[in-house]
């Protein structure tokens, strides 16, 4: 029997928080693994998203452990992610219809490989971030002086 304190079995910043999510949406590490291949898999194929990954992204295999704990940090707040995602994205050639695309391939990859309220958590927080690069990487490509100095 699972004890109803029961801690979920990957590491976490803040245990008790995670166990709640786990419990109330069915991800868990195997599920944003699931996600994050079958997602990867399909932008590698997309015309749109395919060739700017290409050119980047040779071995597959860092990158789609870097998005798992991405993924774990993001829905599961496990905190292991420490990387910098909008310099990386501010040097790809991406506009609104980029990202676009990913959301549309990430929410149909979610239902999926999650459960209806595992899908719902992870789309709302990858539109929430997806909005934030997109004006990250516009502002950074309109330059510092683009910026409107409010202080
Ligand atoms: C416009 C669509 C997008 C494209 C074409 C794209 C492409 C890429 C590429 C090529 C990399 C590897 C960069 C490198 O290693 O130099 C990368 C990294 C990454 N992407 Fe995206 N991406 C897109 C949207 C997103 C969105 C919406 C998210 C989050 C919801 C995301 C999360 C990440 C993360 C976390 C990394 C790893 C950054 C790091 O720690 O170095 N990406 N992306």
């Amino acid at each position: 029997m699972t004890s109803p304190n029961a801690k979920p079995h990957i590491a976490s910043a803040r245990p008790e928080m995670t166990a709640s999510i786990m419990a109330e949406t069915g991800l868990d590490e195997r599920v944003l693994r699931a996600l994050v291949e079958r997602f990867y898999d399909k932008v590698r194929r997309d015309a749109v998203l395919g060739p700017i990954f290409k050119a980047r992204i040779s071995d597959w295999a860092p990158h789609l452990d870097r998005m798992v704990v991405f993924w774990s940090s993001v829905a599961l707040m496990t905190g292991g992610y420490h990387g910098k995602p909008v310099p990386a994205h501010a040097r790809l050639p991406v506009e609104r219809a980029h990202f676009e695309r990913w959301l549309a391939l990430f929410r149909e990859t979610a239902g999926e490989t999650c459960t209806p309220a595992g899908a719902e958590h992870v789309i709302e927080r990858a539109e929430r971030i997806a909005r934030s690069l997109n004006i990250a990487v516009e502002q950074a490509r309109a330059g510092p002086d683009a910026v409107p100095k409010l202080c």
